[in-house]
């Protein structure tokens, strides 16, 4: 089953630069996948249309049967619920907890407290912050802070999470405990796309690959081939 597609879709910014030149590609339920390449060959542009900060000159994405093109208004925000967003910084609450954090999502859908912190406390559970929940973001590691942000990315139940340079500010070590995680989350039916600049990380995951150069996917590298590689 298709999850997400994009159909012949180009973006020009206002000003004129061309960023994503005729791209088209599907990623299925629970799969797990990255895009690379250098830096400005379009990785940001291409998330930023998946969760509609951006929208499309040209072509189509589509959300499972849902063509982006006709979310407007109260429809963002709903759409915004099928899509987890992992960014690089995180973008933490520094003056509320860990659970405070994760709990926000849930807050702003109105759902019943008791229903929040059942699932604010498995999902600490899952990226092993069970023990931080009251902590305050700044009293925790730089990799213990991106796992919050995680987990504030898939408390809503999301059947697609989209990270931007997910490990950008991480050591390798974090980074890869980062990435074992995203790699997790495919057995419970989410499909993961992070966009990452680091081909070594990215070639050692043995994950598809979608490589981008110049706003053009000049390559679409499957995990066998990796594994051969
Ligand atoms: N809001 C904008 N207005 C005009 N041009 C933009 C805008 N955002 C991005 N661009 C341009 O579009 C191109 C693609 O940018 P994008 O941020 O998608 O690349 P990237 O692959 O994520 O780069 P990086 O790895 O450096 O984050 C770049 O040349 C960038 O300068």
């Amino acid at each position: 089953m298709t999850v997400l597609r994009f159909d012949n879709v180009s973006k020009q910014y206002p000003g004129g630069h061309v960023a994503l030149t005729d791209l088209s590609f599907a990623v299925n339920r629970g799969e797990m996948l990255f895009v690379t390449g250098h830096s400005g060959a379009g990785k940001s542009t291409l998330l930023k249309l998946i969760h509609l900060s951006e929208r499309p000159t040209r072509g189509a994405v589509l959300l499972g049967e849902r063509n982006l093109r006709n979310v407007s208004g109260r429809g963002v925000a709903m759409h915004r619920r099928e899509v987890g967003v992992v960014y690089q910084d995180h973008r933490l609450l520094t003056d509320r907890s860990v659970a405070e954090n994760v709990a926000l999502p849930l807050q702003l859908r109105g759902l019943r407290r008791d229903e929040i912190r059942k699932r604010v406390r498995s999902v600490l559970d899952r990226v092993s912050l069970g023990a931080r929940a009251e902590a305050l973001p700044t009293q925790l590691s730089a990799g213990e802070q991106q796992r919050v942000g995680i987990a504030r990315a898939l408390v809503g139940e999301p059947q697609l999470l989209v990270a931007d340079e997910p490990t950008g500010n991480l050591d390798p070590t974090l980074s890869a405990e980062i990435m074992a995680l995203f790699a997790g989350l495919p057995e419970r039916g989410t499909s993961v796309l992070v966009a990452s600049h680091d081909l070594g990380l990215v070639k050692r995951m043995k994950k598809r690959v979608l490589v981008l150069d110049h706003g053009r996917l000049v390559d679409d590298i499957s995990p066998e081939e990796l594994a051969d590689g």
